[in-house]
């Protein structure tokens, strides 16, 4: 399966090699903050978690090779990797659910350092809307019409109750957000032009629990 790109590249990465570009960015940014001017296919891949052989295969995508005996422009190729991601422009999110998870979620920093800007935080208690989280009042969702419209919002994160997810999203389509990021646990079903990202910590979780159950059997035998 293969991944849109950036209308600049027009060339079709793997889904796989899409999925490691973020990490190889986050780990350009800490060699570059540390002061690192270049840096060999092998540092980087051991700062990624990634065999280097993959390394260079998934940047050769990108049209980068490094120089031979002087490596990669750390500068250079974090400013690549982020223009192919699409994280040189600024992407405006909505969270709608603001309840533990939209909190912690509206008060990650981490989000505007890699061009994410959180816009609008929308909940359907009346409860939460004298609230203010991470600087931003906390909204009706009926405003998410006209926040996804004043913004050109995007991208959309569910962080409500399962029950509610698909209520959500289909309101988040119907408003022109094309890609939705869901933290609640239930499959969406949304039109082929809308992309879905689905993160479930039990699930993560649950594949820990096979491998260490794997290993207290292969210790017993
Ligand atoms: N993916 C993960 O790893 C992960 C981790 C923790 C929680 N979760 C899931 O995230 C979701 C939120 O968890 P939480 O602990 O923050 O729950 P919570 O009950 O604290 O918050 C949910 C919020 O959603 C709001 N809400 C309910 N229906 C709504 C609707 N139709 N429109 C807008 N807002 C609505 C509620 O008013 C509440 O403020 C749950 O589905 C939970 O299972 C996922």
């Amino acid at each position: 399966m293969t991944a849109r790109t950036s209308p600049e590249s027009a060339r079709d990465i793997p889904e796989a090699t899409v999925a490691r570009l973020p990490v190889y960015l986050r780990a350009l940014v800490t060699l570059s903050e540390s002061g690192t001017v270049t840096c060999s296919s092998e540092e980087l891949a051991v700062a990624a978690g990634v065999n280097s052989a993959k390394l260079r295969k998934d940047l050769s995508y990108l049209g980068s090779y490094g120089t031979r005996g002087v490596g990669y422009d750390v500068d250079y190729l974090r400013y690549q990797i982020a223009r192919e991601i699409g994280v040189t422009q600024d992407w405006p999110v909505v969270i709608v659910g603001i309840g533990n998870l939209g909190q912690a979620l509206a008060n990650y920093s981490g989000f505007r350092s890699r061009g994410f800007r959180v816009v609008a935080l929308l909940d359907a208690n009346p409860e939460r809307h004298d609230e203010v989280v991470a600087g931003l009042d906390v909204r009706p969702f009926d405003h998410l019409e006209q926040i996804a419209r004043d913004h050109a919002v995007a991208i959309g994160v569910i962080a409500t109750p399962a029950v509610a997810a698909q209520d959500v999203a289909d309101r988040m389509v119907a408003c022109g957000i094309t890609s939705i990021l869901n933290f609640a646990p239930t499959v969406l079903n949304v039109p082929d032009q809308v992309d879905v990202r689905k993160v479930d910590l039990s699930i993560e979780l649950q594949i820990l629990a096979y491998h260490e159950q794997r290993k207290t059997h292969g210790a017993a035998t």
